[in-house]
């Protein structure tokens, strides 16, 4: 039974029943030079095969770093950013009651997972310190370069504090480091302080890491169950490796957006009806943003949750600039369901609603939402998903993979790089005073005097 469906019946007024057929020869091609290599960045596509060639003696290690963190820390701190932040930080939402960080240590069974090195901000590092406190905590840093700057940074910090109340033995027992096999300051610094580590492979980029150890070690130390979300994984490699667009869901995926796209639909904001699931659009924002903007093109990914922000952007997707298409991930099933009660009195004008539950109120919510945003010119896609469970999970972030790559081949770039990245980072060396990147920062002072 598929965890996962994908439904494109409110295109109808926006795609022509034969331009889905119209693109099987183009995704043909871009199946092959994702499946066979010869498309561009072939060198990262390794993720393709995650889910059933990992490296089980890794895995096993994983389950046995969890199990002790579970046993002797209170809080586990993640640090990380971007590919090495995301994928773990939206399945800890998903996969847990949503007040997570407040329920009582006892009731949640597992350490709180915080995560740090996500931005510079001092505030945060600060709070999270003093929320720490006299806990009990370990650290799992993740980095593949090991230099990215705001990582680096908090991992200073945390380890500072790990050493001055464990000592350095007692530190090297509660610092796992998520890196490459061979390179970097990262590896050198774990080799030579003898921490645990783990691998980021290296075929497999950062937004395409979730379902490696970049992902799994945080997800598992949770407390969720990472043995179903890699079968969940699994499955979906093995329904999605079908060039047959009529066969292949997440390939119809791709298909359609691209189809949009061409028709001036350049912004696609993926929704939720689950507070729980915010996250999962941050990790599909770099996904799909770090994918396939590039080239002076691509489709700019955002996001929305709902009912929420249909009081906030409501009003602009109904009425705003026609560029928008929307991506709901509609969970059928909700963990829990709450009825609405009777009352003596209906002031508050809901006796019609009362003895239904909460959950048939949010669909019939999200099906006037797909009605009128179809009527206001906006084009919905949806993707429904059984339950929050972590074979669910495994299935849709593999459908994801898959559809962003192809859809990046569609679109004629290279859906592994992302060299964009680097101009910021380059700047900012200057402005820091990196050795190697005084010429910049000279550069830039000089502007920004005449700018003043
Ligand atoms: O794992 P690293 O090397 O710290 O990189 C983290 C992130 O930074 C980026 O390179 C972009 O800045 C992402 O692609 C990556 O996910």
């Amino acid at each position: 039974m598929a965890h996962v469906s994908f439904d494109s019946s409110a295109l109808k007024k926006f795609v022509h029943a034969n331009e889905l057929g119209e693109m099987q020869a183009m995704v043909t091609a871009a199946d092959e030079e994702l499946r066979k290599g010869t498309g561009a960045g072939a060198d990262f596509r390794d993720w393709l095969h995650l889910p059933s060639d990992y490296d089980k003696e890794e895995f096993a290690r994983i389950k046995k770093a969890a199990a002790k963190i579970k046993e002797d820390s209170d809080v586990l701190v993640v640090i990380g950013i971007g590919g090495s932040y995301l994928g773990a930080r939206m399945a800890v939402d998903f996969l847990h009651n949503t007040f997570y960080q407040a329920q009582d240590p006892a009731d949640r069974k597992a350490p709180l997972v915080l995560f740090a090195g996500n931005s510079l901000s001092s505030s945060y590092v600060y709070d999270m310190i003093k929320l720490i406190g006299d806990k009990d905590f370990s650290v799992n840093v993740i980095s593949k370069s090991g230099t990215t700057t705001e990582p680096s940074i908090a991992f200073r910090i945390f380890k500072q504090r790990l050493i001055d109340k464990y000592g350095e033995e007692g530190a090297k027992e509660r610092i796992y480091a998520t890196t490459d096999a061979k390179r970097g300051a990262l590896k050198t610094e774990a080799d030579a302080a003898g921490w645990e580590t783990f691998v980021i492979p290296d075929g497999v980029g950062g937004r395409y890491s979730v379902l490696s150890a970049v992902g799994l070690l945080p997800i598992a130390a949770s407390g969720a169950d990472i043995d179903q979300l890699m079968a969940g994984a699994a499955q979906a490699e093995h329904d999605y490796d079908n060039p047959d667009l009529s066969k292949n869901e997440a390939y119809q995926y791709a298909a359609y957006r691209n189809i949009l796209y061409r028709k001036g639909f350049t912004t696609e904001l993926l929704e939720n009806y689950e507070p729980n699931m915010t996250m999962l659009a941050e990790w599909w924002k770099q996904l799909a943003g770090e994918s396939e903007g590039k080239d002076q093109k691509g489709i700019y990914p955002s996001s929305a949750n709902f009912t929420t922000d249909l009081h906030s952007l409501g009003q602009y997707i109904q009425e705003g600039l026609r560029n928008l298409m929307e991506t709901v991930v509609k969970l059928d099933t909700p963990n829990h369901n709450v009825n609405i009660p009777e009352a003596d009195s209906n002031l508050d004008g809901l006796e019609y609603l009362q003895g239904k539950d909460m959950d048939w109120v949010n669909t019939k919510a999200y099906q006037a939402v797909v009605a009128a945003h179809t009527t206001g010119g906006v084009p919905v896609m949806t993707v429904h998903i059984d339950r929050e469970d972590e074979y669910t999970l495994g299935y849709l972030i593999y459908f994801f993979e898959v559809a962003i790559a192809i859809s990046g081949y569609l679109n004629g770039i290279n859906p592994f790089n992302q060299p964009g990245v680097e101009a910021y980072k380059t700047n900012m060396f200057g402005l820091l005073g990196k050795p190697g990147f005084e010429k910049i920062g000279d550069q830039l002072r000089k502007e920004m005097n005449e700018n003043a």
